[in-house]
């Protein structure tokens, strides 16, 4: 069952026809489905029940950050997976209690790492020997006792995009497996430090379980060493990734996931937490543009929307692909043909689709890019002073604005021209030659 779909020949979020929020919120805007949300965590909480397991899911926030969103997830009792002291912030604003919050991160700064401790979050995934270290300096400060997860890297090859495999050796994050004995025992022998869980995450967008499979064996085989040098591991993290389909990729389902997890991990007898993102929010989501000029080149046919790169920025950035379909659905007998989708900024990267075969599209017409609801809002910019996009929450035949159009005032106010600007002395020429 899609909530993205066409009625009576026009395409709806649910049962909210999307000109009618292209009319009164404008475009381009995000729309989500709170039902695709509520289906896709409820099968994924299922998937490990099945499987024999209570999953303690936290909801990666980076994937989408709509306090929203997060307060729904929240609303289903998952909890929070955070990179940053923004991130916290949100998930708090959003109702997620602090027991339910795990921030992750390669680099967290003193105050981020204060600011943890202080609200009392359910763990600290710590992924160097420096930030281990300043963790127990602030912990014996602040007077608290921190029970920490020591995030590995396996060196495993995740075979997804190299800008978002995070898993091999060559890859910032983590410590290195075969260095992980000496890290714990160090934790362990600091001030305020008790390491109770071991964490990984080796990429996102997977589409194949055996470099899951391989890795949370490698994380098992780690768990067990540990244990017999006594520390006391109660917790696993498995990280986030799983795949969606964009496009032709045949991901794996979540219950075939979440039983080969359960067959990697189960007789360790750890609490299981899960940080998905993507395979959560990503299809519950659509980009709804408007088609501003179709333009004949000499080579290409091009479609020049309202929408651009700095609304999602996933086609130029990783060759992300994006399904387009009209609003309007077109005859049987439409005739397609190829067609470059672009967006108004000045650089030839701000392409959406390279001779993507569509049917005829008008100038005025509304589209839809589908699978932009994970890295899609929370990836903009305002990039050419464009208005940072809105977004909506549909559900059932009612929707809310969840992230307000800015305004040019606001965007404007955010910058001050200091008054020094303009009264130093010299020519142009002369501080052009000066500073080279
Ligand atoms: C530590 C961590 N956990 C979870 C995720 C969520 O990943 P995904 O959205 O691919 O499920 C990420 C991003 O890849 C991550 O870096
Ligand atoms: N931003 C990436 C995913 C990054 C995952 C972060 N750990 C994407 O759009 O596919």
């Amino acid at each position: 069952m899609n909530h993205f779909d066409y009625i009576d020949g026009v395409l709806h979020a649910e049962s909210v026809p999307l000109p009618r929020i292209a009319d009164e919120v404008g475009t381009p805007v995000y729309v989500y489905s709170a039902a695709t949300l509520r289906r896709h965590y409820t099968v994924f909480v299922d998937a490990f029940r099945k499987a024999g397991v209570e999953p303690n899911v936290c909801f990666a926030v980076k994937a989408n950050s709509n306090l929203a969103v997060i307060a729904l997830l929240g609303s289903l009792g998952a909890g929070a997976d955070v990179v940053s002291e923004g991130e916290l912030r949100r998930a708090l604003a959003a109702g997620i209690p602090p027991e339910r919050i795990v921030f992750s991160g390669v680099g967290k700064t003193e105050g981020e790492l204060r600011f943890a401790l202080e609200t009392g979050i359910h763990e600290i995934n710590v992924e160097s020997e420096s930030e281990i270290r300043l963790l127990s300096k602030v912990a014996d400060e602040l007077g608290r006792d921190a029970e920490i997860a020591i995030r590995v890297n396996p060196d495993v090859d995740a075979k997804t995009h190299e800008k978002i495999s995070t898993g091999r050796k060559e890859n910032k994050f983590g410590i290195d497996i075969d260095k992980a004995e000496d890290i714990y025992a160090l934790a362990a022998s600091l001030p305020r430090i008790t390491p109770v869980s071991v964490a990984l995450h080796i990429g996102s967008q997977l589409t194949d379980l055996e470099p899951y499979r391989l890795a949370f064996r490698r994380m098992a085989d780690l768990v067990e060493r540990l244990r017999a040098n006594g520390h006391p591991i109660r917790r696993v993290d498995l990280g986030g990734g799983l795949g969606i389909p964009y496009d032709a990729e045949t991901p794996p389902l979540p219950d075939a996931y979440a039983q080969m997890a359960v067959e990697e991990v189960k007789h360790l007898n750890c609490e299981v937490m899960l940080e998905p993102g993507r395979m959560i929010v990503g299809n519950a989501g659509i980009l709804l543009s408007r088609a501003l000029v179709v333009k004949q080149g000499d080579a290409k046919r091009f479609l020049i929307l309202d929408s651009a790169m700095n609304d999602l920025i996933r086609p130029a950035l990783y060759n992300g692909h994006h399904g387009l379909r009209p609003v309007v659905e077109p005859a049987a007998d439409a005739p397609y043909a190829p067609v470059d989708v672009v967006g108004p900024i000045c650089e030839s990267g701000d392409t959406f689709a390279k001779d993507r075969s569509l049917p005829p599209i008008e100038e005025g017409d509304l589209v839809a890019f589908s699978s932009a609801g994970a890295y899609g809002a929370v990836m903009a910019s305002t990039y050419n002073s464009r208005l940072l996009v809105p977004e909506v929450l549909v559900d059932g035949d009612h929707y809310a604005v969840i992230r307000a159009r800015q305004t040019y005032e606001e965007m404007l106010g955010l910058d001050s021209i200091p008054s020094w600007i303009g009264t130093e002395h010299g020519t142009d020429a002369e501080r052009i030659e000066a500073t080279g």
